[in-house]
């Protein structure tokens, strides 16, 4: 196997996001959970998307599993590493897209990266440096409120710079504009100013493919889908991938009980669930119960397992943020996520246990741990559901999984996802 890309994602909901835009843009591509076992069977693919929960886990350790990551990515050929992070640029001052961004840039030996998280299909764009998520800057926008990493800063390069070691530079739009070779030559005069990463402009889908273009000429770049596409375009374009004809077909229907769990606290995920009460039944876990140490996650099993040999179901632990608030005043941050992530992944486990084999599960750290306690090894990518989602099929047994973005998705994705995932 010889990987044109190799992209390395620091969660999994946003590996099956890139992996989705990658399949689309033509190349065979395949999401692995963590880094492959040798001797793992995989498809000849173009690209390969190396799922990591590494989004808000200390920086030394994220650095470590990418570097694994990107190893075993390099003894496959990749021709270039994309670390996909997330469209908000999630993360704090203590990492780790900086970390990151810092340990394979300088493994491959390369003076600089481009960093973009613009995702204009998703309403992320960059200009002069500031993210925006629709009409508002990040900081406006319900990403201040994330449980894990609350975005206040919208000037990604000061929000980049305080969590790396180079210092961080800006490719504005007048020079995206201008085509790659500008952006290339803007890299190499930032480069010769000291800096080890340039946030890169993109308002529009035109310039994706200037920046994919641009990022090629060095073997690492780091950000979100929209530079994938970006990347993916430039490959098709340079002739090093033949686009592969159409979306492969995923076998026969699988059929049988399902369910959806969301541990995403994301306006859009609240919105959803909202959504789905009015047509399956939704059970929402309490989460000081759980942490006080009843046992939510048994009752929400028994619960489930009533009911879904009448109709899918929907456990939910998700909160408005001054309820998220409460919670991790009283039992910390970290305990209360990792707390409500874990009871998520038993009752995953204890569902499909139970022969559920059509599962959907909103947020990234969410999928992280269920996806974990399932052992799962890798999917092949099917059907989008919505812009940045799609249909994954396992490769090791016969299950149908989505894996939400917090943000993403329309007002039925639930009712919308089970219809695709046959
Ligand atoms: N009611 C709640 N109170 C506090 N934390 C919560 C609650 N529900 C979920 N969480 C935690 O919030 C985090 C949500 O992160 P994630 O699953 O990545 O969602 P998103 O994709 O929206 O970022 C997880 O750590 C989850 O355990
Ligand atoms: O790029 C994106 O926004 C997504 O792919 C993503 O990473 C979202 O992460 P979660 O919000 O944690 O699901």
């Amino acid at each position: 196997m010889t990987l044109a890309l190799g992209c390395i994602a620091d969660d999994y909901t946003g590996a099956s996001d890139l992996a989705n835009t990658l399949t689309k843009a033509g190349l065979r591509t395949v999401q692995t959970i963590g880094v492959p076992a040798d001797d793992l069977a995989l498809p000849e693919v173009d690209a390969v998307v190396v799922s990591l929960k590494s989004r808000s886990i200390p920086a030394e350790e994220a650095v470590a599993r990418s570097r694994e990551a990107a190893a075993w990515l390099n003894a496959r050929g990749a021709g270039h590493l994309l670390f996909k992070v997330c469209s908000t640029f999630d993360s704090t001052d203590a990492g780790n897209i900086g970390p990151v961004t810092d340990a394979l840039r300088e493994d491959a030996g390369v003076g600089i990266a481009l960093v973009t998280p613009a995702f204009p299909e998703t309403a992320r764009t960059v200009y002069l440096g500031h993210l925006f998520v629709g009409a508002v800057p990040l900081a406006e926008s319900p990403l201040k409120d994330h449980p894990l990493n609350p975005m206040r800063d919208s000037n990604l390069v000061r929000v980049l710079a305080r969590q790396s070691r180079a210092e961080v530079g800006l490719i504005d739009l007048a020079t995206v504009a201008q085509g790659a070779e500008a952006v290339s030559a803007r890299l190499d005069a930032l480069a010769k100013d000291g800096k080890g990463a340039a946030i890169a402009d993109a308002v529009l889908d035109r310039d994706l493919a200037v920046l994919g273009a641009a990022a090629l000429t060095r073997k690492v770049s780091t950000g979100a889908s929209g530079l994938g596409l970006g990347l993916a375009r430039a490959l098709v374009a340079a002739g090093r991938v033949a686009p592969a004809a159409a979306q492969a077909d995923l076998g026969p229907a699988i059929g049988g009980p399902a369910a959806c769990l969301a541990g995403s606290c994301s306006q859009a995920t609240l919105g959803q669930i909202a959504r789905a009460e009015a047509v399956m039944p939704v059970r929402r876990l309490d989460p000081a119960r759980l942490l006080a140490g009843e046992d939510e996650a048994g009752a929400a099993l028994a619960w489930a397992m009533e009911r879904i040999g009448h109709g899918p179901v929907l456990i939910a632990s998700s909160a408005g943020p001054e309820d998220v608030a409460a919670v991790q005043a009283k039992y910390g941050r970290d305990a209360a996520g990792h707390a409500i992530e874990a009871a998520m992944a038993r009752i995953a486990e204890g569902l499909v246990n139970g022969g559920v084999r059509r599962l959907v599960v909103a947020g990234g750290e969410t999928s992280g741990a269920v996806v974990d306690r399932l052992g799962l090894p890798a999917f092949r990518v099917g059907p989008e559901i919505a812009a940045g989602v799609p249909v994954l099929r396992t490769t090791d047994r016969d299950m149908w999984l989505a894996l939400k973005s917090g943000n993403f998705g329309g007002p039925d994705f639930f009712a919308d996802a089970l219809r695709l995932m046959p």
